[in-house]
């Protein structure tokens, strides 16, 4: 007997209808779920002999196989599941559960009992469903979908983010050192990255230091190279990041963290067009494009004398400002579809925002900014079935990140993995501090390098 499918109860659209079996009565109870999640079922009351329908069965296609374990054979189950394309369900008491428990131990099929939970049954039928329409389009390429304006590596088509990338054009065709500050996760470091694509240095490489990652003694090394025994450790000469670079770009990020006998030397050299190795002595000139990134605000940083006034006015003779995600209104919308699709298309998913989902993510602050957004975003497409909708996106409580009273109080959703919950901790410790690293090391108890290196590798998750 065959059922096309019903109206699916979901408000995902169906293209086309899979197939699914029953074999035998007590498995009849699975019909209407069945037909409900969009599978075109065929049902055969009695145990159909296999040599006979055999060759019929096979026709089908990839089928999802539904068999009532009391009526049906485990030779017969064996051999449907060893010949068809197939998914397998069994459903039964406990008695008929035992003559199938070998063949499910082995992974073969998963038993239900009888009757069926219907509502989980549903919720397992659709990610059958989905799966085999993910199966389905494999190899097929996942469209594009989301239109937005795009400089360089930066997407967002915000009046703020086309200011910035008005700026950023006439910035990339001079040589001036640029001093990009903006709210940790903003991306700065992708406009760096955008006005060296666009700059005279484009085809040259792109390196970025983070000044703040660094252990004190390492710093000048890092920036200007050594000569071999310069040093206890400097067993071997070494190049510097200006020198490695060549006539590319070179980003300094977090320069406001750069020790202040550093501060000065740098200043010297960004003066002179000339550095030398520690140890060396020889000058050698630099060719690359400068430009600095900061977290904090740098006029502050001067103000409070973290930053030397003299190198923050070389380093600004270009300043911008990249502009928190909470200011980019619909940005955040398209963004997120960007990060969904980039998901869906890395995991073969068809994902998409419901409304409500779009609306949470207009609404929340966003003290994480871009790096935040994509975060949440990953952790919806994970755990998300189906849809995305606004109880899907782990955004913490509105009034912790605002400086509510549930400020000091971080949840950590259960299920959640040590590593989640570590990221969840440092991230939420950052909103607290307005993104200040150093305040947030000394909060949790680890060094600076440590939550710079955690930070790194959030990033590179999220870039993957
Ligand atoms: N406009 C954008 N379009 C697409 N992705 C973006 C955009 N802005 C930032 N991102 C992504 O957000 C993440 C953070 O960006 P980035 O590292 O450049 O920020 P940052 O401001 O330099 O952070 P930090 O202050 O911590 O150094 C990266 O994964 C980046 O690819």
């Amino acid at each position: 007997m065959y059922y096309p499918p019903k109206q699916p109860v979901m408000e995902r659209k169906r293209t086309m209808a899979y197939k699914a079996l029953i074999l035998g009565e007590d498995a009849a109870g699975l019909l209407q779920p069945l037909q409900e999640a969009g599978f075109a079922v065929e049902a055969i009351a009695g145990v159909p002999d296999c040599t006979a329908e055999m060759a019929r069965l096979e026709k089908m296609g990839p089928v999802l196989l539904c068999v009532a374990a009391r009526q049906v054979e485990p030779a017969i189950v064996s051999q449907l599941h060893g010949t068809l394309d197939c998914e397998l369900i069994l459903v039964g008491d406990h008695k008929a559960q035992s003559r199938f428990a070998g063949l499910v131990a082995r992974g073969i099929g998963m038993y239900l009992r009888q009757p069926p939970e219907l509502k989980y049954v549903s919720e397992l039928l659709e990610d059958i469903h989905q799966d085999a329409e993910a199966a389905s389009r494999k190899g097929k390429a996942r469209q594009q979908t989301v239109a937005m304006d795009q400089f360089g590596p930066l997407y967002g088509s915000s009046a703020p983010m086309q200011d910035m990338y008005r700026f950023l054009r006439r910035a990339a065709s001079s040589d001036a050192v640029l001093c990009i500050h903006g709210e940790s996760g903003t991306g700065k470091e992708l406009v760096a990255q955008a006005v060296h694509a666009y700059s005279a240095h484009g085809a040259e490489p792109f390196e970025a230091i983070n000044c703040a990652a660094i252990p004190t003694e390492l710093v000048e090394s890092e920036l200007f190279g050594h000569e071999k025994g310069s040093f206890s450790g400097a067993v071997a000469e070494h190049l510097g990041i200006f020198e490695r670079v060549g006539q590319g770009t070179l980003l300094l990020d977090e320069i406001t963290e750069m020790p202040h006998g550093i501060q000065v030397k740098l200043l010297r050299v960004l003066e002179s067009g000339q550095f030398r190795r520690v140890g060396g002595e020889v000058d050698h000139s630099y060719q690359a494009r400068v430009i600095a990134a900061t977290n904090r605000d740098p006029h502050e940083a001067v103000r409070s004398g973290l930053l030397r006034e003299d190198l923050f006015y070389r380093l600004s003779q270009l300043e911008v400002r990249v502009p928190p995600l909470r200011e980019r209104g619909q940005d955040i919308v398209a963004l997120s579809r960007l990060f969904v699709a980039r998901f869906d298309e890395a995991n073969d998913r068809r994902l998409t925002l419901k409304k409500d989902a779009e609306r949470a993510l207009l609404n929340y602050h966003w003290p994480g900014n871009v790096r935040q957004l994509w975060n949440v975003i990953q952790k919806a497409c994970t755990t998300a079935r189906r849809d995305i909708g606004a109880p899907d996106l782990p955004l913490e409580d509105d009034s912790a990140a605002a400086g509510g009273d549930s400020q000091d109080s971080v949840s950590i959703p259960a299920g959640f993995t040590l590593r989640q919950a570590e990221e969840v901790l440092i991230k939420s410790s950052l909103a607290r501090h307005g993104g200040d690293k150093q305040r947030v090391a000394d909060d949790l108890g680890i060094s600076l390098r440590t939550l710079y290196s955690r930070l790194e590798r959030y990033s590179d998750n999220a870039a993957r």
